[in-house]
């Protein structure tokens, strides 16, 4: 799992860690590690380095440190490198004499617009984690004008360093280079941050426990239940799907199939779209009524079910039967309006819920508004269940207060009947017996590599999404080496 840590956390382990380093020395290795980067990035843009042109906007801060000294080393490299200074009296001192000694050029930002329109590369040093709002009307004035591909120092400026959100003008980066940890922003903002880098200034002993997470294929080749030799049917984990009705069957055949698709373990459904959903998935053991499923060892609930007295009849006899619980859409609403409802449930027993911002709303009487995170965190803790909340980027937060996010690939993901594929592919999870908020994060993350799958640069279809399972679960598997197939470029867009 790779970790994340707060802006808090990282000045907290950098303050630990300046203690111990000569004076100068985090700079030095942040901002080589930036000039490294930038050269790269000129070399695979341009096809050379030296004569190329790097401008730099400098901030009044350590971030307007890193991008003059990193323009210093580039001018070793014979880059032309010119330094914009938004706050002339307050710009880094040493980096900027630094720049100066070694050839560089200073303009004001008055002069600034001929060589912003001659640059091959705009380097973002604005501000970096002690950024707050957005950019100011000078630095966006200059934004507004570039041309030039924008490598951002540590991050974009503009964009909020702790929750991804932007409330005004920002900067959209082709590349980040970061430095010690990726924080929040690295997750929560992919639109702005480009491809991402993170340069190593030997932070990470310091910096303890992360405050997210996000899991890596690795993560998924590891957890996702794969048969053994002395696997059954049941002994996988049997999953119940209570979804979709007579008119509106779509829900109930879509969970169902991403269900199929996402363990060996054995499917049954249980609803008024029987009929449909065992002509299209004839593995599926289907019946009409709730009351004679049999047994399972999770449930679905939730998507076309209604919101009506029938819906909450299904919802509560579901929450009753002492199983986890993946509680989506219409069973969202349910509980919103109708709390009692939970009664039924013991609290131990693991529920997943997964609120759109709309039904978030419904939950818990707010939009989750800017920080998305503690948004997750707070409705996790008020139902002691695991919220995923959608979005671009998923937050699945635990009610213990474990926070992971799904940084999507591409928007593929926005189709109709998106939202019953995932709630299939938790279900299975659930049922394979992992801990709740594994399965809503593992769920998440093969659900976007299905999406990009399915997509491969065009839109696609809540049905593509479900055909492209086992080509996503393949690749994960292919990632932990074990299965002797290829490993696919994934497309990102
Ligand atoms: N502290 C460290 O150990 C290291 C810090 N490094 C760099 O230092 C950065 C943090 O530097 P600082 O804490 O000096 O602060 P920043 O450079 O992030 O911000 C500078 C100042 O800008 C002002 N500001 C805030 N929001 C603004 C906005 N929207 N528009 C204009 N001005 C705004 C604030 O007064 C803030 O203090 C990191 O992001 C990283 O780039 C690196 O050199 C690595 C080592
Ligand atoms: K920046």
């Amino acid at each position: 799992m790779q970790g994340i840590w707060t802006t808090e956390r990282i000045r907290e382990a950098e303050g630990k860690l300046f203690a111990v380093t000569p004076d100068g020395e985090l700079m030095r290795r942040a901002s080589f590690g930036l000039a490294t980067h930038l050269a790269g990035f000129l070399a695979e843009r341009t096809g050379g380095v030296a004569g190329r042109r790097v401008v730099l906007l400098v901030g009044s801060g350590d971030n307007g440190g890193d991008a003059l000294w990193a323009g210093a080393f580039l001018r070793r490299r014979s880059v032309a490198v010119t330094a914009v200074l938004l706050k002339p009296e307050k710009a880094h001192a040493r980096g900027l004499a630094a720049l100066r000694k070694a050839g560089g050029r200073v303009v004001s930002v008055e002069d600034s617009p001929q060589w912003i329109d001659k640059a091959d590369v705009v380097v973002d040093g604005i501000v970096g984690i002690s950024g707050k709002g957005p950019l100011r009307p000078d630095a966006a004035e200059l934004i507004k004008h570039v041309r030039a591909p924008i490598v951002a120092v540590d991050l974009p400026s503009g964009v909020d360093p702790d929750t991804g959100a932007v409330d005004g003008p920002y900067v959209t980066a082709t590349l980040t280079v970061t430095f010690g940890a990726p924080k929040p922003v690295h997750a929560l903002a992919p639109q702005q941050c480009g491809d991402i880098v993170l340069v190593d200034i030997g932070l990470r002993p310091e910096l303890g426990e992360p405050d997210l997470h996000r899991l890596e294929l690795t993560d998924l080749a590891d957890l996702w239940p794969i048969p053994g030799a002395g696997d059954d049917k049941y002994t996988q984990g049997v999953v119940g799907i209570a979804a979709g009705s007579a008119t509106y069957p779509g829900a109930a055949v879509l969970a169902s199939g991403s269900a199929v698709h996402a363990t060996a373990g054995m499917v049954r459904y249980a609803g008024p779209a029987a009929d449909v959903v065992r002509g299209r998935w004839p593995e599926i053991v289907a019946t009409g009524s709730i009351t004679d499923a049999g047994r399972v060892q999770a449930w679905v609930v939730g998507p076309g079910i209604g919101t009506g007295s029938e819906g909450r009849e299904v919802l509560r006899h579901i929450l009753g039967q002492g199983v986890p619980v993946c509680a989506d859409a219409d069973a969202t609403t349910i509980i919103a309006q109708h709390p009692d409802v939970l009664d039924a449930r013991d609290p131990d027993t693991p529920l997943v819920l997964t609120p759109h911002a709309g039904e978030y709303e419904r939950l818990m009487g707010a939009r989750p508004g800017a920080d998305r995170v503690k948004a997750a965190r707070d409705a996790a803790k008020k139902y002691s269940a695991v919220v995923l909340l959608k979005g671009h980027c998923t937050v699945i937060a635990a009610p213990d207060g474990r926070v992971a996010v799904n940084t999507p690939r591409g928007s593929w993901l926005a189709t109709a009947g998106s939202g019953d594929v995932l709630t299939g592919l938790i279900g299975s999870l659930l049922a394979a017996g992992l801990d709740p908020w594994l399965a809503a994060a593992a769920g998440a993350q093969v659900h976007s590599l299905a999406g990009a799958l399915a997509a491969d640069g065009v839109p696609t279809s809540a049905s593509g999404l479900v055909d492209a399972i086992p080509g996503a679960l393949k690749l994960v598997r292919d990632t932990a080496g074990d299965s002797g197939v290829e490993v696919i470029e994934l497309p990102v867009n």
